[in-house]
C-alpha cells in the first residue's frame, strides 16, 4: 500500500550484536550504534532497541549483572533520548527489582521521561527462563502519539496471540516486539509477526538480535509491517539499522476496509 502525505513516524531499529555477560561492553556499542541512527537524514523519530541488550542471556550470572532497578540503562537511554528528541522504546534489560530479576522494556518520550515499563510475562523454558527470571503481570500499552498507541511485547510473547488481541481490542495500533529469536526458527519468527498484523490489522515493529552466543545463533530479520500485511523493512542477518516509516492513518484505513473488529463474536468464543 503506497504511503501517503499524512503523518509519518520514522521507526530506526538497532539490530544489534550483543556481548554475553558484558553490560558495560553493550551499553557503549548500544550508544555508537544510536549515534549512528539519528545521524541519519531523515532523522528517525522511534529507536528499539532489541531484547536483553545489556547482559545477552548470561542467566547463570544474572543476579550479579543485572542492573538495580534498571537505573543505570534507564538514566543514559533517558539523556540519549532528551539530547536527540527522539522516542526510545529500549529493547529490554535484565533489570534486578524487590530481590527477583525481571527482562524489562523501558520507554522514554522526546523529553526523556519514562512513559511505560513492561516485564515479559511468557518466558521462554527453552531457554531456562523461567529458572533464572521472574514473569511479569501487566499488560502494557503507551502512546506514541496522539491517538496513536502502542503496545509493548518481548520476543517469545508473539506466539501467545490472545496478547496482541487484548492490546489491538484496547486500542493499540502498533505492536513493539524486541526479541532475541535464533535460528532454526525464522520460519516462526516471520509467520508469527506477519500473522499479529494482519490478524490484528495493526503495525508489528520488530527488532531482533544478531550474531552468536554460545551455540546459539541469532538472526536478526527484524521486521516492520503494515497493518495491510506488507513489508516495509526487513534486516539481513549482520548488524545493522533497519528503518521505515509508519503511515499513523493506515490501521483506521485497513480496519475500515475489512471490519475484522465489528465481525468479532465474542459471545461465541466463550461457549464451551
Ligand atoms: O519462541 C521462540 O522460538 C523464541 C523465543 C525466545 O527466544 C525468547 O523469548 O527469548
Amino acid at each position: 500500500m503506497p504511503l501517503t502525505e499524512r503523518a509519518v513516524l520514522r521507526a530506526a531499529l538497532i539490530q544489534a550484536d550483543i556481548q554475553i555477560g558484558q553490560p558495560e561492553a553493550n551499553r557503549l556499542h548500544m550508544e555508537v550504534l544510536l549515534e549512528r541512527a539519528v545521524s541519519a537524514e531523515p532523522k528517525p523519530n522511534l529507536l528499539v532497541l532489541p531484547e536483553m541488550w545489556n547482559t545477552g542471556y548470561a542467566l547463570e550470572q544474572i543476579q550479579e549483572l543485572a542492573d538495580p532497578d534498571g537505573r543505570e540503562s534507564r538514566e543514559w537511554l533517558s539523556a540519549f533520548a532528551k539530547r536527540h528528541g527522539v522516542t526510545i522504546v529500549g529493547g529490554s534489560i535484565a533489570e534486578k527489582k524487590d530481590g527477583g530479576i525481571y527482562n524489562t522494556m523501558y520507554v522514554f518520550n522526546e523529553e526523556g521521561d519514562t512513559t511505560a515499563q513492561y516485564s515479559k510475562i511468557h518466558l521462554f523454558r527453552l531457554m531456562d527462563e523461567e529458572k533464572h527470571l521472574e514473569a511479569g503481570d501487566e499488560i502494557v500499552n503507551f502512546a506514541l502519539r496522539e491517538g496513536f498507541q502502542a503496545g509493548a511485547s518481548i520476543c517469545y510473547d508473539i506466539r501467545f496471540p490472545e496478547l496482541a488481541r487484548t492490546q489491538a481490542l484496547n486500542g493499540v495500533k502498533v505492536l513493539i516486539v524486541p526479541a532475541e529469536w535464533p535460528h532454526p526458527r525464522l520460519h516462526h519468527w516471520r509467520t508469527l509477526l506477519m500473522a499479529r498484523a494482519i490478524e490484528n490489522q495493526m503495525y508489528v515493529i520488530a527488532c531482533n538480535r544478531v550474531g552468536v552466543s554460545g551455540s546459539t545463533e541469532f538472526f536478526g530479520h527484524s521486521l516492520i509491517i503494515d497493518p495491510w500485511g506488507e513489508i516495509v523493512a526487513e534486516g539481513g542477518e549482520g548488524e545493522e539499522i533497519v528503518t521505515g516509516e509508519l503511515d499513523l492513518g493506515l490501521v483506521d484505513e485497513v480496519r475500515g476496509r475489512i471490519p475484522v473488529f465489528e465481525d468479532r463474536r465474542p459471545d461465541i468464543y466463550r461457549k464451551p
